[in-house]
């Protein structure tokens, strides 16, 4: 492989499409581009398109191959000539919470729901949606021919509407596939859905999936938790916190695995492996929404937080804003306690940081492992606020990869493996990092926790 060859990683998260363009040899990235998606948790999967045709005008040209990371979970439901059927129904529309139920009854509890698709379902999975729609839209669940993933949609647009092909990985989210025997449940869509639909075809770890029209390579692209997976180049004993749109704690496993609590996602990974996955659906937001509340930018967002002391003047913030999913609280929203005529602005930036740090707290102990490492990534992860307060609230220090695209990077990476045909991936340096170190606050994490738990049921 000569070092000009070039490949290009996508992420098509929940707010925007990143491609970057990165030498297959090394993973240097040599060029990048980035445009918004629409708001809110149904949207057309068109407009995905649109972004990524924006963001990949005179990169995606240059690349060898081409390979897609995306939001997990979107239901993609595809009439018999193609055509989406309804808007994409998000990983973050909770109306299907009642459909989880009944995802369960199906299986008869939560053990055997977990041991068949590795998670209990919470409304982000696929297999919710779609018996949504067949309870509350039947005219097009009936007219759903099949069902694809974000990432299988923008896959096979880029192959001119070639086959419909996926991942394990990111299959692994939808609540009709096996991560134990690692197929395809096609009677648990039907189910769902009313009738037998097209699943995509489930491409091997590091194949090469199709090819657009002027032959470029396109890997099977995967999930966004798992290509940041790769990008990371994840070892045994890490565990990541990404904060983005979601806020996610994962790591790697050489099993499968099936929590009965649902608090933990039994996914496979990118690589024939597995990605026990905790996720929250109110992250980033926790940040903005407050730095709005206070008149603030990032940057004095971040000040101020920096300039209260642990415990935020006595201001315990549970951040389930919107609905949670880690605990499954679909109706919730956010609780303020300890509201007191002291309190001053820069508690109140406080509280969100620590709020949001305490619910990835939780995450990251739902796996049930013990980190060697705390790897932080996402945009908000960015944030001073964040990485400085981080360490003292999970009480053990945490690194900060360089700023990066890592879902973009990781698909790259599986780009540069299904163009190389080797066995394994291939070996890029690891991104420059920092490590953050602070005294453990043990006592915010209390004070969040007796809220979390006096809270239960509201
Ligand atoms: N410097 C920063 N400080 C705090 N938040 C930031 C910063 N830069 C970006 N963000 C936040 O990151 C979020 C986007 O993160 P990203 O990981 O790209 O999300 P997603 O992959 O879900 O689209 C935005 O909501 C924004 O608020
Ligand atoms: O639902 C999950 C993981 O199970 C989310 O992590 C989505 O995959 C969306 O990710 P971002 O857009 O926040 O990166």
């Amino acid at each position: 492989m000569s070092s000009e060859t070039l490949v290009a990683g996508i992420d098509s998260s929940t707010q925007s499409t990143k491609v970057l363009l990165v030498r297959a040899e090394d993973g240097v990235v040599v060029d990048e581009a980035t445009a918004p998606h629409p708001q809110g948790t149904s949207v057309d999967p068109r407009a995905w398109w649109e972004a990524l045709q924006q963001a990949g005008a005179g990169l995606l040209e240059r690349a060898s191959a081409i390979s897609v990371g995306g939001q997990q979970h979107g239901m993609v439901a595809l009439d018999a000539s193609g055509e989406c059927v309804r808007d994409a129904l998000l990983w973050n529309d909770l109306r299907s919470a009642p459909q989880a139920a009944s995802v369960v009854d199906y299986f008869g509890g939560a053990q055997a729901t977990a041991t068949a698709i590795g998670s209990v379902p919470t409304a982000s999975m696929t297999v919710t949606k779609l018996r949504w729609m067949l309870e509350n839209e039947p005219d097009n669940a009936a007219r759903t021919a099949a069902v694809l993933l974000p990432h299988d949609f923008l896959t096979w647009m880029l192959a001119g509407r070639g086959e419909f092909t996926t991942d394990h990985g990111d299959a692994s989210g939808t609540g009709y596939y096996s991560p134990a025997s690692r197929s395809w449940l096609p009677e648990v869509a039907a189910w769902a859905v009313g009738h037998d639909v097209a699943l995509p075809r489930i491409v091997a770890p590091g194949a090469v999936a199709q090819r657009t029209a002027s032959g470029t390579i396109l890997g099977a692209g995967t999930g966004d938790n798992m290509a940041a997976a790769l990008g990371l180049s994840l070892q045994d004993g890490d565990v990541v916190v990404s904060i983005g749109t979601s806020g996610t704690a994962f790591c790697m496993a050489t099993q499968p695995s099936a929590d009965p609590s649902g608090m933990t996602s039994g996914f496979a990974d990118a690589t024939g492996n597995y990605l026990p996955l905790a996720c929250t659906i109110n992250a980033s937001k926790i940040l903005d929404s407050t730095a709005r509340l206070l008149g603030a930018d990032r940057e004095t967002f971040a000040d101020l937080a920096l300039a209260a002391a642990p415990g935020a003047g006595g201001l315990t913030y549970l951040p389930y804003l919107d609905g949670e999913r880690t605990p499954n609280r679909p109706t919730a929203t956010g609780v303020m306690h300890g509201l007191t005529s002291g309190v001053q602005r820069e508690d109140l930036a406080r509280a969100a940081v620590e709020g949001l740090l305490c619910s990835l707290a939780d995450a990251i102990d739902a796996l049930g492992v013990t980190p060697s490492r705390v790897l932080m990534i996402g945009g908000g992860s960015r944030n001073r606020a964040v990485q400085q307060l981080a360490p003292a609230v999970f009480g053990m220090p945490v690194v900060v990869p360089a700023a990066g695209e890592y879902v973009a990077l990781g698909a790259a990476r599986q780009a540069a493996w299904a163009l190389a045909g080797t066995q394994e991936p291939p070996a890029w340096s690891a991104a420059e990092s920092l490590e953050f170190t602070a005294d453990p606050t043990p006592q915010v994490r209390d004070k969040y926790n007796s809220l979390r738990d006096a809270t239960e049921g509201w």
